[in-house]
């Protein structure tokens, strides 16, 4: 599909790298010659990621350590990827959420996906930013994941919602203020991609399960990792260098079947021919 050099010489931070689509993402920026660190807050985790990638690719992987939520824990994660080589692209993937009655969280509840969400992307996106400008350093990118939801809006992950919102807004606002700079944004806004730490705090049994899931999506199937991995090497390339302040969808068409009709567009969905036939006025 791609040039198989399309990210060669790109060094790339993917926060959050060590699992599900950040993983992905790096298996395939690795592939097509990326030099990629991955940041995480378990240390083994990472460890397991960066020597099954390494062999999987054979492409150049490093970890480090990192809380995102921690200001001072970014900066020292960037000194030390810039003491190697300045980074080329930063993907803000790291990410919490909690499916809960609103009016029920707790203020820790509501820090804990913030933090990480929009704080964390913003802490990375300036420490990488600062740096880039101070040493005019040109052709680079940021790139975050969002979810539907900061488009929408989502009803039990408020706080995620909110945060992915925030960090729609710095895509665009920073598209406009850094790409005089060399500097440009984008996003990417995934539908239902099955992983682990998706899958285990928003998809209980009570919610029904894939098979529920995939009625409401028009292609009727969940995303394939690969799928949105090639998405995100095509946005992150030169290929794509015209590309600023947009963030592009990638969810099956979902965000347009939940729309619009909503509810009911959902049950005609499911009407027989029979209840159609019967819509029809009847020749006298
Ligand atoms: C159907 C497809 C839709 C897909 C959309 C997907 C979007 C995604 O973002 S998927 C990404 C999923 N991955 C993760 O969330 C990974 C990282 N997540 C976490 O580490 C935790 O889930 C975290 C966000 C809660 C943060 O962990 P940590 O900092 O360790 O926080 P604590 O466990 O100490 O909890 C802090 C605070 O939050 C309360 N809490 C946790 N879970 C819930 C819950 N389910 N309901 C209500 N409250 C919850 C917890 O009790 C703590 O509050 P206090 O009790 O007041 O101390
Ligand atoms: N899967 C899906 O259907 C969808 C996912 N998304 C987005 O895709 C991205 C990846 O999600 P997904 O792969 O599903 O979930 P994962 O739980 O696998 O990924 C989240 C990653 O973020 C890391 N992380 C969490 N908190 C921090 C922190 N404070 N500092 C550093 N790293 C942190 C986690 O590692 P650790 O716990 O070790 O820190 C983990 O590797 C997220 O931005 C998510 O919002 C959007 C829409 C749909």
């Amino acid at each position: 599909m791609f040039q198989p050099d399309l990210l060669k010489g790109k060094r790339i931070l993917v926060t959050g790298g060590g699992t599900g689509l950040g993983r992905s993402m790096t298996h395939r920026f690795l592939e097509l010659g990326a030099n990629v660190v991955i940041c995480g807050r378990r240390e083994d985790v990472l460890k397991q990621t960066v020597d099954e990638l390494a062999k999987e690719t054979g492409g150049e992987i490093e970890a480090v350590g990192c809380d995102v939520r921690i200001p001072d824990a970014v900066e020292a994660m960037m000194d030390t990827i810039w003491a190697k080589r300045p980074l080329d692209i930063l993907v803000n993937n790291a990410a919490g959420q909690i499916l809960a009655q609103t009016h029920k969280l707790s203020t820790r509840a509501i820090d804990a996906v913030l933090g990480i969400v929009l704080h964390g992307s913003a802490y990375c996106t300036v420490a990488a930013g600062r740096r880039w400008i101070d040493a005019g350093l040109r052709d680079r990118v940021v790139m975050s994941i969002l979810t539907v939801s900061s488009l929408t809006g989502a009803p039990f992950t408020v706080p995620s919602s909110m945060a992915k919102a925030g960090v729609l807004a710095m895509t665009k606002s920073l598209a406009v203020e850094w790409g005089p700079k060399g500097i440009r944004t984008c996003a990417i806004v995934p539908g239902p991609f099955p992983t682990e730490g998706a899958w285990s705090r928003l998809m209980p049994k009570e919610r029904g399960g894939n098979e529920e899931l995939v009625k409401t999506i028009p292609l009727r199937r969940v995303g394939e990792h690969e799928e949105l991995a090639n998405l995100a090497a095509f946005l992150v390339s030169d290929g794509a260098a015209y590309i600023n302040g947009d963030a592009v969808v990638i969810d099956g068409g979902k965000m347009l079947q939940s729309g619009g009709g909503g509810a009911s567009t959902q049950a005609m969905l499911d009407w027989t021919d029979e209840q159609w036939e019967a819509l029809r006025p009847k020749r006298k």
